[in-house]
């Protein structure tokens, strides 16, 4: 039996679809496997038993990577799965930033005993008017799963889009409207733009990354929306510029209590992938990743080891799993632990990423015993497993 432990609430057209050999239980240090979406996992420690965390979501921040692939952890997400929700909220946030629509529906709440409320409507809404995105300047930081299709959908709505991402990725260039330009200096989008909005992961690079020299060049009455990770934007810095009026607005998906206080912030509490067709999407995709490993040793979407895929294990075969730094030598040290034991090895992937690799062997007969207990042995090996 497999167990399955959810850190947070996993929708259920991804569990049904654990096969029958699985689990799931409220018990996290007998679990096999992990899923969660947003809980902080930096401080927790992890059973021996624990093969994979499965993140039901893009962002991966709140889980120990470098820690999870020492102790022979497989960490995936669920790249694009969410990426239509956010889209449609980044829209959202444009229209909140760009119109009194947050101020006068509290008017109207206000007012909702005045029997005369239609009158003082016409009256007071004055004070709510805005302006239209149509034909303004859009900077997208960070062309992925949604950048790439919040750049479109504001093609779309008549807007002049400018995108910056360094390394963005094949598909996601091929994927986006020519009609988006390209830019490659950050200041640009931040002196150039009406609206800008960001989509990149928080880590070591990025943190930070919209800071006073940022919000110092953008346009007076720039509007940012930060629909990515509150750690991105330098909250002093985004507070001085909304009290000088610098910045119009600053739509948050990210309740902090800094941002709490600011002035002008229009603050959501991480709303961004919460609709029933996210939470669906990413469960599915998450539990297919989390059973495809555990069953078959592949690794598809990891983001501490390397994807590798040798197929479903063959019926009646047999398929070990070793999970070992990226250093000379390991290989031929596992190949010969099955030779010495006269174990034919019939496939073999071997893959790396960064300090981390992986190989799974596909061999002729059930995995001897001491051909295990010498790749256990070995320093550099994180974890062997016998798949099947
Ligand atoms: N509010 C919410 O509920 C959600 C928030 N997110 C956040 O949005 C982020 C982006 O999500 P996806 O688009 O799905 O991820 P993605 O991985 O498809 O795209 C991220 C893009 O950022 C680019 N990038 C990395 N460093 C950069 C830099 N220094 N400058 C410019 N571009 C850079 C990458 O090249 C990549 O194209 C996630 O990491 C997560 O933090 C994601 C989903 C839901
Ligand atoms: O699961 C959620 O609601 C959060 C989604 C998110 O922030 C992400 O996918 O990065």
């Amino acid at each position: 039996m497999q167990y399955i432990h959810c850190l947070n609430n996993i929708s259920k057209y991804g569990t049904d679809l654990l096969p029958d050999t699985y689990e799931l239980t409220e018990e996290f240090d007998k679990s096999t496997g992990v899923l969660v979406r947003s809980a902080a996992m930096h401080d927790m420690e992890f059973p021996e038993s624990l093969l994979a965390i499965a993140r039901a979501g893009a962002g991966v921040n709140n889980i120990p990577l470098d820690r999870c692939a020492e102790e022979g952890i497989v960490v995936f997400n669920t790249p694009g799965a969410n990426a239509n929700a956010v889209k449609e909220i980044v829209i959202c946030g444009l229209l909140l930033g760009s119109r009194g629509i947050v101020e006068g529906i509290e008017w109207c709440r206000e007012n909702a005993d005045d029997e005369n409320i239609a009158k003082a409507a016409e009256k007071a809404k004055k004070a709510f008017a805005g302006r239209e995105i149509l034909g303004k300047k859009l900077g997208v930081i960070g062309l992925g799963a949604i950048g790439a299709q919040v750049a479109n959908t504001a093609i779309d709505l008549g807007m002049d889009v400018y995108g910056y991402d360094p390394y963005v990725s094949v598909g996601a260039a091929w994927r986006m409207s020519s009609e988006v330009h390209h830019v490659t200096n950050l200041d640009d989008i931040f002196r150039e733009c009406d609206y800008i909005t960001i989509h990149v992961p928080a880590m070591e690079g990025t943190i930070g990354m919209v800071d006073a020299h940022a919000c110092e060049l953008m346009k007076d009455g720039a509007v940012f929306l930060n629909f990515s990770r509150d750690t991105l934007v330098a909250n002093a810095a985004m507070a001085a510029a909304l009290e000088s009026g610098k910045v119009h607005a600053y739509i948050t998906d990210f309740a902090v209590p800094e941002v709490m206080r600011m002035n002008g912030a229009i603050v959501l509490p991480h709303l961004g992938a919460s609709t029933a067709e996210a939470e669906d999407n990413c469960a599915i995709m998450a539990v297919r990743e989390l059973v495809n490993y555990i069953e078959n040793g592949n690794i598809v979407n990891s983001v501490n080891y390397p994807a590798c895929d040798m197929g479903a294990c063959p019926a009646g075969g047999h398929r070990v799993a070793v999970m070992h730094k990226n250093v000379p030598n390991t290989v031929s040290q596992i190949t010969n632990a099955f030779g010495e034991e006269g174990v034919n090895i019939e496939n073999l992937t071997n893959k790396s990423r960064g300090d981390f690799a992986y190989t799974l062997l596909d061999i002729d007969q059930e995995a001897p015993e001491a051909a295990i207990a010498k790749l256990n042995s070995i320093d550099d090996i994180r974890r062997v497993r016998v798949v099947c």
